[in-house]
């Protein structure tokens, strides 16, 4: 049986392709699967349960139609989505995980996370996630009205932008010593994340053990779904423009 694993899709309304690929990635991959796991990033930004838009009810129906269905869907939180909550999960039939979590996976212990907990170099953006991490602050940015909300995160999109632009690759990518110690720490030779954006299957070496580190990628050009079957995994690619089966 298969398990599949996606991140980093940063679905807006202002990228209906990314959607289109997601919703036919939602009706046709997701029979008769194990479970499906989303590991963080799935929106582009979240500042409420309580936003609501045509965008979010397309999506939303999508993971309630699979959840109904049987089909357990587990989140992780990501840098963007953060805030998803309890009214989420109820409206969608979605299990949200803590940030770091350990799955068995046909056998194989493996932790599964976002990834931005592992670019510790990036002592600008650990701080500012610690802040809004904070269970007092959210408490507070919840009650502000919602369209303050929204132009708070607009104004975060903007200069997380710049930010970026401005960091260095190398820090804006894990740091090989924080997957070592929080692999060791969990007990796990298998570890699976986005957030990176650089998908790859990274051969690694823990107190003389070989041990893998999965990174999925992001979908800004085209889907990206980790099949994990019962004794073989693969990272795919899944194109924007794939002719529909019907
Ligand atoms: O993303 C990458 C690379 C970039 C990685 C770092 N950049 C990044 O994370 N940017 C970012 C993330 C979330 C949004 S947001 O619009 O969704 N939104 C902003 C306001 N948020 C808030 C919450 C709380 Cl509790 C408290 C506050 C307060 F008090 F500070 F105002 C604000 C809620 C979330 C906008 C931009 N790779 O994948
Ligand atoms: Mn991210």
């Amino acid at each position: 049986m298969t398990t599949l694993f996606i991140s980093d899709l940063h679905l807006s309304a202002e990228r209906p392709d990314i959607t289109a690929c997601f919703l036919r990635f939602m009706a046709q991959e997701t029979h008769a699967i194990d479970a499906l796991y989303v590991l963080g990033d799935l929106f582009e930004m979240w500042i409420g349960d309580d936003e609501d838009s045509p965008f979010l009810q397309q999506v939303k129906q999508a993971f309630k139609t699979l959840t109904d269905a049987g089909t357990p869907c587990y989140f992780i939180h990501g840098n963007r989505d953060f805030l998803i909550g309890k009214r989420f999960s109820r409206e969608t039939g979605i299990i949200v995980l803590p940030e770091h979590t350990v799955v068995d996976l046909y056998g194989t212990p493996t932790l599964i996370l976002h990834g931005d907990t592992l670019c510790i170099e990036d002592q600008a953006y650990q701080r500012y996630r610690k802040k809004v991490h904070n269970p007092v602050i959210q408490w507070l940015f919840a009650r502000l009205p919602l369209s303050y909300r929204i132009k708070v995160g607009d104004k975060f999109r903007q200069s997380s932008g710049k930010n970026n632009q401005a960091k260095s690759q190398s820090i804006m990518d894990v740091t090989e010593a924080e997957v070592i110690r929080i692999m060791r720490d969990a007990n796990v030779t298998q570890m699976i994340h986005g957030h990176t954006h650089r998908p790859d299957i990274h051969n690694l070496n823990i107190d003389g053990l070989p041990a893998q580190r999965i990174v999925l990628g992001d979908w800004y050009d085209h889907g990206s779904v980790l099949v994990y079957d019962i004794n073989s995994y693969q990272l795919e690619t899944r194109n924007f423009n794939a002719p529909s089966s019907n």
